[in-house]
């Protein structure tokens, strides 16, 4: 994807391969070699300081580059930054939902086991005559799990007995719709670090990029 140079590219170009711009772009990369973020679904999003770096709609995330990269203004949700042509990702309400609890990345994949997940606790609900009104994925004696934080504001990760809980919501015919649902979510499990979207995937998010990143790997 070739991008042409406008206002404030300065925000992001760097040499740094940390810098949020060139960051956004390689964690695409790798994510869509996972099978993560096939087509052009999925996407990335970093807060670095006052900015928000935020992923193209659209494109095929693998091959995104950094003159492709949206930033906002946090404080005043403006755009500082628009590429032309591009429009942001329908995933930025979502990726703000999670910023505004504190996150410093937030990372939204297709992952087909996320989705496998989703249509086993459906399929489950079924079975048991259970409504999947608010069905959460639950496991525990797994070694991941040590990977993931007790929780925001607590202190150390989880241990191989605790139970991992992972609220689903439903899926919207539009991303953006899905926007009050996960505020809903988030806000009721409090501890959580990702919410999986029933029939299309998961999003995660984390205090910054390598935590975000480690605990969508799990
Ligand atoms: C075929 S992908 C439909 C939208 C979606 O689920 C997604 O994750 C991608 O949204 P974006 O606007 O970032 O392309
Ligand atoms: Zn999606």
């Amino acid at each position: 994807m070739n991008g042409s140079s406008h206002a404030n590219d300065q925000l992001i170009v760097s040499d740094d391969p940390q810098h949020p711009a060139n960051h956004i772009c390689t964690l695409c990369r790798n994510f869509y070699n996972l099978g993560w973020v096939t087509g052009t679904g999925g996407g990335t999003s970093i807060r670095k300081g006052p900015h928000i770096f935020i992923a193209p709609s659209g494109v095929q995330k693998e091959l995104m580059q950094p003159e492709n990269i949206f930033v906002l203004d946090y404080a005043t949700r403006s755009y500082l930054r628009k590429p032309p042509v591009l429009k942001p990702s329908a995933c930025t309400p979502l990726f703000m939902a999670a910023f505004d609890r504190g996150a410093g990345c937030c990372i939204h994949t297709h992952s087909q086991w996320a989705v496998l997940v989703t249509l086993l606790v459906e399929r489950d609900a079924a079975q048991n005559g259970e409504k999947l009104g608010d069905k959460c994925f639950e496991i525990e004696m797994i070694e991941q799990i040590k990977g993931i934080p007790q929780g925001r504001g607590k202190q150390g990760m989880l241990g191989y007995f605790d139970k991992l809980r992972v609220p689903i919501i439903e899926n919207t015919a539009h991303e953006e719709d899905l926007t009050s649902s996960l505020e809903v979510a988030m806000d009721r499990y409090p501890d959580t670090y990702a919410v999986l979207v029933r029939r299309h995937g998961v999003y995660v998010w984390g205090d910054d990029v390598q935590k975000a990143k480690t605990q969508a790997e799990r």
